[in-house]
This record gives C-alpha cells, structure tokens and sequence, in this order.
C-alpha cells in the first residue's frame, strides 16, 4: 500500500526536529563575535582553539590556564597596520617577552607604564625607539631607565616629571581633552578633574608646553591624549583630533613650531558577550584620517603622523580562560558552580561590574540549559565571575568551562590573592600549544617571602 506524499508542513517539521541533530554532528565555527576566528566546536563537545584542543590544553597544563591565540592577534595588529599610522600596543593589556617579540615582528610600537613592562620589552629585544614610556607618576628610576636604555619617547603627565626628565629626550605631552568617552568611570581618562594629563581648558597643557620648551635638552614631538577604555563610538575621538589640532595650531602660533605628531590614545571597545557593542575599527580609520586632514587644512598645519594605542582591541579577543568546575551547590534561588579560578585570575567583574559568556567544554551537555552563577574560589562573597551564566542542568564537579574575550587585562591583572598561584599563558598556533608563561608555584610565592 503506497502512503501519500509528506506534505511541506510535513517536511518543514521533520527537518526542524533533524536539524539540530544534524548541526552538532559537523564541526562548525563558533558563531559569535567573542572567540577568536580559529575556534571551532567539535561533534564530542569540545572547542579547537588554533588547531589545538581546550580539553587537550586543560589536561596538559591544568587549569585555570590562559590560552592565546597566536594569529588572532597578529590578524588584529595586522588590521590596525593597515592604517595610515604608528600603532603601539598598550602592553598593560598584555606583556611578556614572547608577547614584545611578536609585537616586533608585526612592525608595531610599544607603550610601556612601569620597570617592570620596560624590562620585559627590553629582555624580548624590542627597539628601544619604539618604545613610549607613559605614567601618571614616573619614578626617577624608570626615567633614568628609559634614558639608559634609549627609548623613543616619555610622555609627559605632570609639570614636576619635566625636571626629572634625564638626558636628551623627545617628549608628548599629555593632554586631558575634556571628552566624555561614555565608558565606566574608573576607565574614563579623557575628562576633567582626574588624575590623568594636563588639562586643554585650565591651561596646565599650554603650561606644560611652555615648561618643555624652556629644557634644551628635550625635543617636544607632540600631544597625546586618551579617552578611556572601552569605548565604543568614534565621535568622541573626532573630537579629540579637533581639540588637539587647534591646540597644535595655537602652540604653532605661540612658539613657532610645528608638532610632527598626534597620540590619540587607545580605549577601542570589543564585545564581551554576544550582542555586546563593539569599536567600529574600518569606520574609525576612515573618518579620522580625514577629520585630521581636515583641521590641518583649516588651521594651515602640516599634518602631524598619527599614533594609535590599543590594547584590549589586540588580544582581548585572542584570549580564553579555562577554568575546572570544583563543585556545583544549589541555593535556595540560585546555582552555583565554583571553579577553581576567579578574582585572582579575573577581578573584572569586581572591579567594572564587567560580563562574561561561558561554555561547557569536552562533552555535550544536557540540552536544557539554565542560568547560574559561575563563582570563584576566594574568600570574597564578591568573587562572583559570571551571575547569569547559561549553562546545561547537568554541569557537574569535573567539567571545563571556557570564557572567551580574555587575553587583554586578564593575565596582567592577576593577583596571587589567598596566595593562590598565577595560571600560565599558553599559545596556541597551527596546531601546536607553546607555554609563553608558566604557571605559578608554591615555590615562586614562597622565594619573595624572605624572613
Ligand atoms: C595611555 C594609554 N594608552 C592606551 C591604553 C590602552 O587602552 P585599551 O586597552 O583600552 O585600548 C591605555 C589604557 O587604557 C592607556 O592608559
Ligand atoms: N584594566 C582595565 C582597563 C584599564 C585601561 C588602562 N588605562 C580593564 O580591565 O578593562
């Protein structure tokens, strides 16, 4: 007996039900914009980062662990190059000395704020001309350093920093703009009345100016500025390129001199979680080149080379953190499933009220999911990493988590609080995993404690 043909509301509803079958059994990307390009999620639940596999990684070098993807920041440094302009990475976002090597390789600048970054780039071989020595409170001894070691240039935060300058030097000086960056206020650095600059309305930039000029010995190249971090809209660099460009015109008036450059900071925002706002980098490299051409014109200014900071938009994307589940408690209103990271790792979320995504890693999960808290393990009620963390029902003690968009001020603003060790920085690229820091021990903890 011959059945009728399946009608297409029929077969509409058959492939609905086989397609999510269908789908995880393929490798696919992940879709989001928060992992980098290289991942992709396998049929058995676990993640490829760079060819190499999360569980792989967890197992081999435990966990919690940093991985970086090693072509997701040099396309990023690559995409930054690619404008008309000096880019010099943050390294407060990330440093080590493989790190500064890469960064050489890709023909990129390096802003260092402390010995300790100075030292880094310095072990790794960076060109010490490459390097902008930044600092709201430069101690003698980084200037002497900067000086010794022949870096390019000091950026000037204070009127009492150009005395101690040492030696023949070129010099910005930083400028407070007086632009609201509409970011978190504790990253907010292009307004007034903070610590960061010389402010353009009060006068303290135009002093500062005249101060520099008046030591021989130093070479005045230019103005910086920085709005903050975590800036999504370009309008408030426009402005910047504005209020800085006629500042350049009145010191061309004032002093006679024209600035060969014009630091407009960093501060571009990436995307944390789907959905997130995100820096529009191919808007903002076509509309400030032209907004400083522009002023230039006006003004009658030579136009002054462009110098770019970013940090986070470098590796923030690059990055993951590993993290094993240690436990899994159901409160009276909430789950929470504690890893065996969290503040020391990450204080993001304590510090910005920051949010992340997590995924289960190396098995498939059960198909509900839940929102649950992801919580640390430090002795801070605060320590929470993720409140909302949409997890399947079935996570247990054991399991890996990932969270993506961690490479930029994640490793560099660890902390060994509870004495609980740093975790390593592990590469990944074509397949192999390299540790470009390893993890903390005991033994590293207990060297610094001398009595
Ligand atoms: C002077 C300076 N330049 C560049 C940056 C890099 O910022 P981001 O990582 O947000 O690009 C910072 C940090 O905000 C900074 O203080
Ligand atoms: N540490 C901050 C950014 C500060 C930028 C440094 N000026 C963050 O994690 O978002």
């Amino acid at each position: 007996m011959s059945h009728p043909p399946p009608s297409a509301e029929e077969i509409a509803v058959t492939l609905a039900e086989l397609l999510p079958t269908f789908r995880h059994s393929l490798p696919r990307k992940l879709p989001d914009s928060i992992w980098p390009e290289s991942a992709v999620a396998l049929p058995s639940g676990d993640v490829t980062v760079g060819g190499v596999s999360l569980t792989e990684l967890a197992e081999r070098f435990g966990t919690p662990g940093y991985v970086l993807d090693v072509q997701a920041v040099r396309a990023r440094c690559r995409a930054y190059r690619s404008m008309d302009a000096e880019i010099a990475f943050a390294g407060k976002a990330f440093l080590c000395r493989r790190m500064a090597r890469l960064l050489a390789e890709e023909g990129m600048s390096l802003d260092v704020c402390s010995a300790g970054e100075l030292a880094t780039a310095l072990a790794a071989g960076f060109p010490a001309e490459r390097i902008l020595l930044h600092g709201n409170a430069k101690t003698d001894r980084e200037l002497r350093t900067a000086a010794n070691a022949g870096v390019g240039r000091v950026v000037v935060d204070s009127p009492a920093e150009i005395d101690r300058i040492v030696g023949a030097q070129d010099v910005l000086v930083r400028v407070t703009p007086g632009i609201d960056g509409h970011t978190h206020r504790a990253v907010a650095t292009g307004v007034e009345d903070q610590k960061f600059g010389l402010s353009l309305a009060g006068g303290q930039a135009a002093a500062a100016v005249a101060k520099v000029l008046q030591r021989p010995e130093l070479r005045l190249v230019g103005l910086h500025c920085h709005l903050g971090s975590q800036i999504s809209e370009v309008a408030g660099y426009e402005e910047a390129v504005r209020r800085l460009t006629a500042f350049l015109a009145e010191i061309a008036v004032r002093h006679g001199i024209t600035l060969p450059q014009l630091n407009i900071g960093g501060g571009h925002a990436v995307a944390y979680r789907p959905g997130d706002a995100e820096f529009d980098l191919p808007g903002f490299a076509a509309r400030i080149p032209r907004v400083l051409h522009y002023e230039c014109r006006k003004h009658g200014l030579v136009v002054p080379r462009l110098t770019l900071e970013p940090g986070r938009a470098i590796v923030a994307r690059a990055g993951i953190t590993l993290y094993r589940v240690v436990t899994v408690k159901h409160g009276s209103s909430r789950t929470f499933v504690a890893v065996d990271g969290g503040f020391s790792d990450n204080p993001r979320p304590e510090l910005y009220g920051s949010r992340y995504a997590a995924r289960l890693i190396g098995r498939v999960g059960a198909a509900r999911e839940r929102a649950m808290s992801v919580v640390g393990r430090h002795c801070e009620a605060g320590d929470v990493l993720i409140p909302d963390a949409v997890l399947p029902v079935d996570i247990r003690a054991g399991d890996l988590l990932a969270v993506p968009c961690t490479g930029a001020y994640h490793h560099s603003m660890a902390s060994t609080y509870n004495l609980v060790c740093r975790p390593p920085v592990v590469a990944v690229d074509d397949g192999a995993a390299e540790p470009w820091v390893r993890r903390e021990t005991e033994t590293d903890l207990l060297r610094r404690d001398v009595a």
